[in-house]
């Protein structure tokens, strides 16, 4: 059986899911395997249904697949106007099917249906929008060479077959800004979405159908990451990995390239990003971006703001703010058109939360806010009797909220994936970011002053990939985005994601010139 009638059981909504392993625009089963992925709602911990789990001899077909599609339908036998008007088609339909792909996204995932619809898949479909511009754009440079009979031009070619593995937090999302770019530059894929969130992935695949692609270009085999993951990273005939998800898995893949056939691999990893507040911001706003920071999707973002240093002269008013403003409101299930906030994804990741939160309690943290697990069902990860929200989009969460901290302390140093917030202290400019980079990892950072010198000063100094000045975690698909230091490797977004999947080749041309012989 290849697919499955899923019930949304707070619409009454029945959606055909399917479930098995998308290969040559074909849902099919595996070919060695009889593994099983479960899927769970968060919400309720009950079974969603399951889908075929692929094993290294799908991977492999899928390869083989993307590998056929690349030398004959698609790579350089289409025009970048077809890729064009394909990934056009398909933004088209993502936008048409909007509601029930946020609504399968909701029950796989947790998060409310009107994030996923108007904030994930909106941008998705804006992102896929903005590389079917590109398409038919990607031009090389012709150079001059010192000699009057010889020129020298180049071609950014497509990289090939390219491995994407993608991650929970944002299934729509991150399949869009892997799929958008390596189509627009005329790559084949083979996805392998996350083993907890395959569902939309599964789904995405029958637009890709509709939308007329041919077969192979687009393969999608949820799997296990010790299987397909790391079958896909260590395949010889892959020419590239796109990667987002923790630095250790990273690190494997990485690993998995060198030992294999060199692969180029780019890798958007785990961050633990600060955001510093400085006398001079306006607070009321500081105190806002800065929740919104840490509990946005529940904190399951890699971008997520989880240390906040505030200057000495105003902690007390901004933490008084902070608060405030997470105690103000209340949230309420993920099918509800005004609820914010929902389960984290899945018990492995609420086992973790908590398990830090009990860490920083034990290591002398000061909890100023939530830290009290609430009975009954679901993965919410909602602390306290106080119920709370953050005015961003309707969006409302609950966070646990630590002061009196230390560099040492696993809650500072460790990405939580929660919406667990550190906050501390500092006296000067210096100090405070130095407090800032004491991090392995450099993905985000976010600044908030009111003193243009210093906004400048310290957005240069902040060790990250991307410094927020007064705002805090807009992302916008014609910005780049990824990291430092042990964040990551590479770019996604804007031009620059178009890097990632070429190849420059340089072609030297002779129109003229003899070469005297011999030498
Ligand atoms: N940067 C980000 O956006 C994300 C960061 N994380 C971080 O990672 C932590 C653990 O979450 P996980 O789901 O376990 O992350 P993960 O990094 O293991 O999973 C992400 C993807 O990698 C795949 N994968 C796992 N092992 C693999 C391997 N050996 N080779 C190739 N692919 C493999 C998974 O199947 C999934 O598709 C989270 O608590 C969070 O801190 C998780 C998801 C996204
Ligand atoms: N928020 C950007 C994507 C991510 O969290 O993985």
């Amino acid at each position: 059986m290849t697919s499955v009638q899923v019930t949304i059981a707070a619409t009454g909504k029945v959606l055909n899911v399917p479930t098995g392993l998308f290969i040559n625009n074909e849902f099919v089963s595996s070919v060695d395997s009889q593994d099983k992925i479960e899927c769970i709602d968060p919400a309720t911990e009950n079974a969603i249904c399951s889908v075929t789990a692929g094993s290294a001899t799908d991977i492999d077909l899928a390869v083989r697949a993307a590998r056929n599609a690349f030398k004959t339908s698609w790579g350089k036998n289409v025009t970048g106007f077809e890729r064009s008007r394909l990934l056009n088609k398909l933004a088209d339909l993502m936008e048409r099917d909007a509601q029930d792909l946020a609504e399968l996204e909701s029950l796989n995932n947790g998060k409310p249906v009107k994030i996923a619809r108007d904030f994930d898949i909106g941008d998705s479909v804006a992102c896929l929008r903005y590389y079917a511009g590109f398409a038919d754009k990607i031009v090389g440079q012709t150079i001059e060479i010192d000699n009057k009979t010889k020129v020298a031009f180049t071609k950014h070619d497509p990289i090939g077959v390219c491995g994407q593995i993608i991650p929970w937090n944002y299934p729509i999302q991150m399949w869009a800004w892997k799929v958008a770019p390596a189509l627009a530059c005329g790559c084949t894929i083979v996805m392998k979405p996350s083993e907890f969130t395959p569902l939309t992935a599964l789904k995405l695949s029958e637009l890709i159908v509709e939308a007329g692609f041919p077969p192979g270009v687009v393969n999608t085999i949820p799997s296990l990451g010790s299987v397909g993951g790391a079958a896909l990273s260590a395949h010889l005939d892959v020419d590239k990995i796109a990667f987002t998800g923790s630095t250790v898995t990273g690190r494997k893949i990485l690993e998995a390239a060198a030992k294999s056939n060199l692969k180029k691999v780019s890798l958007e990893l785990g961050g633990k990003s600060p955001q510093l507040v400085f006398e001079s911001a306006d607070l009321e706003e500081a105190s806002k971006w800065a929740a919104l920071g840490i509990l946005y999707n529940t904190g399951q973002d890699c971008t997520a703001g989880s240390r906040v240093y505030v200057q000495d002269t105003v902690y007390d008013a901004f933490l008084e703010k902070l608060v405030e403003k997470a105690k103000a409101l209340t949230i309420s299930h993920a099918f509800d058109e005004k609820s914010g906030g929902g389960p984290v994804v899945s018990k492995v990741q609420y086992d973790k939360i908590w398990s830090y939160i009990d860490s920083g309690k034990q290591e002398g943290a000061k909890c100023i806010l939530g830290g009290v697990k609430r009975s009954g069902k679901g993965y919410y990860v909602d602390p306290t009797s106080v119920r709370l929200l953050l005015i961003y989009a309707l969006t409302a969460y609950a966070m646990t909220v630590f002061t009196e901290i230390r560099p040492d302390m696993k809650i500072v140093k460790d990405e939580i994936f929660g919406p667990v917030l550190s906050v501390g202290r500092f006296a000067t400019e210096d100090e405070g970011i130095e407090l800032a980079n004491n991090t392995s990892y450099g993905l985000g950072a976010g600044l908030h002053s009111n003193d243009a010198s210093q906004c400048m000063r310290v957005s240069q100094a902040l060790e990250a990939g991307t410094v927020w000045v007064n705002q805090y975690n807009l992302l916008y698909n014609n910005v780049p985005f990824g990291g430092k230091k042990q964040s990551g490797i590479g770019r996604e977004l804007g031009s620059h994601a178009l890097d990632e999947y070429t190849s420059v080749k340089a072609i030297h041309w002779n129109y003229g010139e003899k070469l005297d012989w011999p030498l």
